[in-house]
């Protein structure tokens, strides 16, 4: 692929990798774009907003106060939006792109290095719109929305509380004399804290409120309001905004802190699909699962899965290209300096990336066609999938987004100390993507609601009840016993479904002897925690094992032999890694031996072998343009020591060779003077 800049010299040692690549690189991106007609779009998308007139900055990002970063990011978000409406509606329409091609996504990174400050109105105050509203409320914020007139955020979490929704303090009470809701923040834990784009930027927000009618609280249930006027953006009487001040990413994303004094708004601003309240103060619940109000939650949690596969995509691109223009030591003494790509220990530390982008990618895709027939279910009034989905988009947002979060480190640590640039964008992408471990739900606290799945699920085994899809091997493993193992693909997916039912019987175990010693179930539960979060991160680990292997064979039935060949060995690679990673899991669960443990390691190391000579080719088909990746270890030509040094002299500390520190305190200093 090229970078789109027309024929410049090539990094020497670039450019030959790519002529050894073994398979056609095109036939790759084309795979991961969901096929070629989707690649040719992304590509002529590209073309025509990544102008360098729309990109340039002058000074880099990092070097301005954080006043000037947030008002570039405003000044870009403008000039994006009003891109999206004037020109990219010329292709047909974001339906065009659909909503998992993800085009407008990888352009904005090529806008904004940290995060636009309206991210959160595109990707959460309009889906909860789409979600929580009835189409006559729809038909009137939508339009506004969608045209900008109307600038909105999600307000859910609290200074006290954001996991425990329940916990929540804002009181939105109803007042029949004036068919208003009264919206209140009792206390300062109460404060909404966190929400993107609130400290400046938005006129409304969805606020999570406890709903109070006649006397009575129906628990959290989301409104809409506005917080500043339209004309002059001063604050309402009554509202008390402002930004939460720097944080360790998502700097130009002005979070921001909301309180409410008594704040009145209309009664049909309260998001009324899943429960609605009568001009008298009558509460009528819509929502017979109970939980629908969560929904935009759920959605967000899916599409991270995909940003985060994204993100790891480009955090490998960079450190593989670079690790193929580095040379650094000796292999034999006297011998030419090696690239750093052929120490096998850089092998190990970069192959898994590219593995895992892949993984995650296909597991997205899928997670999204499963989440639109729930969607799909939902519509229709059929809820009974939604226990089995919010298990599974639980856990794999947590997994997910962990596991990428590690990984980017590790490629930032496998580009040394260039890797620790600002320039190198390997910390930029490190803590966007650390964050999303946090954000729509932590780690733990998700991994617990899928256990608590699971323990349900395994309880419906004992008894012989039927068990939904992702489950299901939960009645195979049922009886106590190792698992049979097999080496082959198929044999490790299985294994790693073994693992995962032995840990959750493990739990089960626990729980019930804790209980019979005399504890309550909520404490014996407590006290098993440690091990649920583990028997859930078994159970989703081989759920992406699955989903993997089974999508990529599937996605290369027609490739050519030779694509076919280097996506069974990333899959291959991919089980291995996680087989040798949880070798404790596998001798205490299944039936391998000590020689098949050997014979892992050995297959593993054949394999990073193998995949050497395509790791340039396999992140070239990523296909994430320059002004995206935007890194100076990272371009397509390799030109790595040149764009630190262009990039150095771009610091703004290089504008003048005296800095007036030196006579205001050094000199005084080296005189004795201070
Ligand atoms: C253009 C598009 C661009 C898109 C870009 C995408 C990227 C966007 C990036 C934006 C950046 C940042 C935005 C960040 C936003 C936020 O963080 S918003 C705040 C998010 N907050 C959370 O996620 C809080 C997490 N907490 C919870 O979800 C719940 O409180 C928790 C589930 C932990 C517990 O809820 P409770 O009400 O207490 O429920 P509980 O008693 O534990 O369980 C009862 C019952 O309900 C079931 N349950 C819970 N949640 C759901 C659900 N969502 N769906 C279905 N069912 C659910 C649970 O399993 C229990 O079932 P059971 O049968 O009784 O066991
Ligand atoms: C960059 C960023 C952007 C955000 N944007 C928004 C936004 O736009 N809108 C919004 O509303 N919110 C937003 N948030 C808030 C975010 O959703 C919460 O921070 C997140 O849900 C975690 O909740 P918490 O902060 O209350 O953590 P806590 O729940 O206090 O977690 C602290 C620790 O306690 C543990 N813990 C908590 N409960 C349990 C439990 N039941 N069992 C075991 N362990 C537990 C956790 O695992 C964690 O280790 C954002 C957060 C970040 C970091």
């Amino acid at each position: 692929m090229s970078d789109n800049k027309g024929v410049r010299r090539v990094n020497e040692d670039l450019a030959r990798e790519r002529a050894n690549c073994s398979f056609d690189v095109r036939e790759i991106t084309f795979l991961l774009d969901g096929g070629e007609n989707n690649t040719i779009t992304r590509k002529k998308i590209e073309d025509f907003t990544l102008t360098d007139e729309l990109l340039s900055d002058k000074v880099p990002d990092e070097c301005l106060s954080p006043k000037e970063k947030y008002e570039n990011a405003v000044r870009k978000s403008c000039l994006f939006g009003k891109l999206v409406k004037d020109k990219l509606l010329e292709f047909g329409g974001l339906e065009t792109f659909g909503p998992n091609s993800f085009v407008l996504r990888r352009i904005a990174d090529a806008f904004f290095k940290e995060i636009s400050p309206l991210l959160l109105h595109l990707g959460m105050f309009v889906p909860t719109i789409l979600g929580q509203c009835t189409a006559e409320q729809q038909s009137e914020w939508l339009p506004r929305a969608l045209s900008m007139q109307v600038i909105g955020t999600y307000a859910q979490t609290e200074l006290g509380h954001g996991t425990f929704i329940r916990g929540l303090e804002t009181t939105a009470t109803y007042d029949p004399e004036t068919e208003e809701f009264v919206l209140h923040s009792p206390t300062l834990s109460s404060f909404k804290w966190w929400a993107g784009g609130l400290g400046k930027t938005v006129n409304h927000c969805i606020v999570v409120a406890q709903l109070h009618t006649k006397g009575q609280c129906h628990g959290t249930h989301p409104f809409i309001v506005q917080i500043r006027d339209l004309e002059t953006h001063q604050p309402l009487p009554g509202i008390k905004v402002g930004e939460i001040g720097p944080k360790l990413g998502f700097n130009t994303a002005d979070n921001g802190f909301l309180g409410f004094d008594k704040y009145r708004i209309p009664r049909m601003n309260m998001m009324m699909k899943n429960a609605q309240i009568l001009k008298d103060g009558t509460y009528v619940k819509l929502d017979r699962h109970g939980k629908m109000t969560y929904g935009t939650m759920v959605f967000i949690r899916v599409m991270v899965v995909n940003e985060v596969a994204f993100n790891l995509a480009k955090a490998a691109t960079i450190a593989v290209r670079y690790s193929a223009v580095r040379r650094q030591s000796e292999k034999k003494p006297g011998e030419p300096e090696p690239q750093i790509l052929d120490y096998v220990t850089q092998q190990h530390k970069l192959f898994i990336c590219i593995a895992t982008a892949h993984a995650l990618q296909l597991t997205s895709d899928w997670l999204w066609r499963t989440f639109s027939g729930v969607v799909t279910d939902i519509k229709h009034g059929k809820t009974d999938s939604l226990p089995e989905f919010h298990a599974l988009s639980s856990c794999l947002k947590a997994i997910s987004t962990s596991d990428a979060a590690l990984l980017i480190e590790q490629c930032r640590h496998s580009c040394g100390g260039h890797g620790y640039m600002m320039s190198s964008n390997l910390p930029l992408i490190y803590s966007f993507v650390t964050a999303t471990r946090t954000y729509e739900g932590d780690y733990t606290v998700l991994l617990l609601q899928t256990a608590r799945f699971l323990i349900k699920a395994w309880e419906q085994a004992e008894a012989g009840k039927p068990l939904t899809p992702t489950v299901s091997y939960l009645t195979k493993y049922f009886k106590d016993g190792r698992v049979p193992w097999d080496s082959t693909s198929e044999g490790i997916v299985n294994a790693a479904y073994g693992v995962a039912a032995g840990k959750i019987s493990a739990c089960v175990k626990s729980i019930r002897n804790r209980v019979k010693t005399g504890l309550s179930y909520e404490d014996a539960w407590d006290l098993t925690t440690v091990q649920l979060v583990a028997a859930a991160e078994a159970h989703c680990r081989a759920v992406i094992c699955d989903v993997y292997r089974s999508e990529a064979v599937r996605l290369t039935e027609k490739s050519s032999p030779n694509v076919r060949a280097v996506m069974r060995q990333l899959t291959t690679l991919y089980l291995h890694y996680w087989a040798l990673e949880r070798i404790g899991d596998l001798l205490r669960y299944s039936a391998v031996s000590e020689e098949d443990v050997v014979a892992l390691q050995q297959k593993y190391e054949e394999l990073l072998a193998l995949i050497r000579p395509d790791a340039v080719g396999l992140v070239d088909a990523f296909d994430i343009r320059d002004e995206i990746l935007n890194s100076t270890l990272g371009a397509y030509d390799g030109r790595v020591y040149e764009r630190l040094m262009e990039e150095a002299l771009k610091s703004p500390l290089n504008a003048e060779p005296v800095n007036r520190s030196f006579h205001m305190y050094l000199k005084p200093l080296m005189q004795g003077k201070l």
